[in-house]
């Protein structure tokens, strides 16, 4: 039900609206017909939405919730501003649990935080004691000894970066990691990483409803990249955008101490800029940010090259931040070798602030220009201290918010999604991945800050509105529908009870 629309045409504003969701439709069904209701009548305008009415623990009602929650974002026209959920109800006795959680992927500050909360949170809320960490990673399900865990244990680990737990890339087997959750009772199993650890839970999750365990899965996402999609982001990120500050400052330093001196700082990013974006922002000592989301190019007119010299004549320094995914077509075309893949069958990067080094170096040599660059790379520095204050709230948050959800029964990935808790069915997180935008204010708020060049074309902005308006179309995954007529309400599964 909505209020204040007289007619579907009416001219009028909508500025509440109230949702009373049908749950007896399917999910998808759902939140299709609801979007496309509100999208001819809200788009681009800002409008608060209270959802309200979702049953207590209904699983229908509950996903679509959580559909639309994620689709509206996606339209990024409409704040939501408040979600109404009635208690659940917890589906576990505290004295039966059995939990376990595992890190895996990259490190990322924050980490320690979370598997400390997810400790003290289940002991502190539901007096749940029974709790292990799985040893470096998804290999440790099957291959290590298992770690108790108690708050006593883990009271100060919050202040150490890393992870207590260790991680690795590769060694996911589904069979052998669900054989073990289910030779050792295992009911509850909290799951940290990024989104391969994620389409990785997804995989546990679906093995474990195939065998028909009862057994809660919760994903918390993690990643100091922030290329999580639907997520608002990622915990450890702004600990990253402030530790980079402080070699941008290094950068800057040595630079303005020297004739036509160039600081260059290489930040995480393997996709996604969004490190080097807000850490650019952040600064204001950049000249130039590079990003694997902006194509760049050296020679010519609008090119690098051209600005570096303009601003080293204007300013007699300059400062520049390069992501270490930006400029990965250029290096291969100059050094060709052949991708490399990490175990978890990532594609091994190239140093682009290396390269971009000696690329910088010559052309100053050809120019006969005197001048002095110095290379900063502190990616691993950064990823490796604790959490700040800030995220420290955030992964508290996220581990009490993946408790609830578990002990509630449900399998899912949990996040924040336009400043709300919600927990996001698993393939939603890892179907896309999180970008910069670059025809988005925020990237146009970063050329203006630093006032460099584009180095983008009218076709350019063209594709890359158009690659963003496929990527806005909204995934239905196929397998939803049969999986939604598949459903039996007695076992544990995605999203749902
Ligand atoms: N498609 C996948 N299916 C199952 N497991 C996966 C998948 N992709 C990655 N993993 C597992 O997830 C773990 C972490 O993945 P990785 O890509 O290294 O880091 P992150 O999760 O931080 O992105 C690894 O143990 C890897 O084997
Ligand atoms: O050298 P490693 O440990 O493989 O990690 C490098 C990569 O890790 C990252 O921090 C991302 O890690 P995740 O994929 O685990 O989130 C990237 O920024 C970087 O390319």
């Amino acid at each position: 039900s909505t209020s204040r629309i007289t007619s579907p045409n009416s001219p009028l504003f909508l500025t509440h609206c109230k949702i009373t969701l049908p749950i007896q439709l399917s999910s998808n069904i759902l939140s299709m017909q609801m979007i496309l209701y509100l999208k001819r009548w809200l788009f681009r305008r800002t409008v608060h939405v209270v959802f309200t009415s979702v049953v207590p623990g209904h699983a229908r009602g509950y996903d679509a919730l959580n559909m639309c929650l994620y689709h509206l974002r996606a339209m990024h026209c409409l704040h939501i501003s408040g979600i109404n959920f009635e208690p659940y109800q917890v589906y576990f006795e505290p004295e039966d649990v059995k939990a376990c959680i595992v890190t895996c992927g990259g490190l990322c500050p924050g980490l320690n935080t979370v598997i400390r909360e997810l400790v003290c949170g289940l002991s502190h809320m539901y007096n749940v004691n029974d709790v292990f960490g799985i040893q470096n990673g998804y290999k440790g399900f099957y291959s290590s000894n298992y770690l108790p865990m108690t708050p006593k244990s883990v009271n100060d680990i919050h202040k150490r970066g890393g992870t207590v737990l260790g991680s690795s890339r590769g060694g996911h087997d589904t069979h052998k990691i669900v054989d073990n959750i289910q030779d050792r009772g295992i009911n509850q199993v909290y799951i940290i990483g990024g989104d391969g650890t994620q389409k990785g839970a997804y995989e546990i999750f679906k093995e474990i409803r195939r065998r028909g365990l009862k057994v809660a899965v919760a994903g918390i996402p993690k990643t100091i990249d922030n290329d999580i999609a639907v997520i608002d982001k990622s915990f450890g990120f702004d600990t990253a955008v402030e530790e980079a500050q402080r070699a941008i400052d290094a950068a800057h330093v040595e630079a303005s101490s020297a004739e036509n001196g160039i600081g260059l700082v290489k930040l995480m990013g393997r996709y996604s800029g969004f490190i080097a974006m807000y850490a650019t922002l952040a600064s204001r000592d950049v000249d130039c940010c590079l990003i694997p989301e902006s194509p760049f190019y050296l020679e010519g007119e609008g090119g690098l090259f051209e600005y570096i010299e303009r601003r080293l004549k204007e300013n007699n320094h300059m400062v520049i931040v390069v992501a270490e995914g930006a400029g990965q077509d250029l290096i291969a075309k100059s050094i060709p070798v052949a991708d490399q893949l990490d175990a978890s069958g990532n594609k091994l990067l190239l140093d682009v602030g290396l390269w971009l080094t000696h690329k910088i170096k010559d052309h100053c040599k050809s120019k006969k220009m005197e001048m002095t660059i110095k290379y900063i790379d502190p990616t691993y520095m950064i990823r490796a201290i604790p959490s700040n204050a800030s995220d420290n709230v955030y992964c508290t948050l996220l581990a009490h918010s993946a408790i609830h959800g578990a002990m509630a029964g449900y399998s899912f990935t949990v996040g924040m999604v336009n400043g709300r808790h919600a927990y996001i069915p698993f393939h939603r997180v890892t179907s896309t991945r999180n970008k910069v935008k670059i025809t988005d204010r925020m990237w146009a708020r970063l050329l203006s800050s630093t006032n460099q060049p584009s180095f983008l074309s009218k076709e350019d902005i063209m594709e890359a509105r158009e690659a963003e308006r496929l990527a806005n179309r909204l995934p239905v995954p196929a397998s939803s529908s049969e999986h939604t007529k598949k459903h039996s309400a007695s076992v544990l599964s995605n999203g749902e009870k």
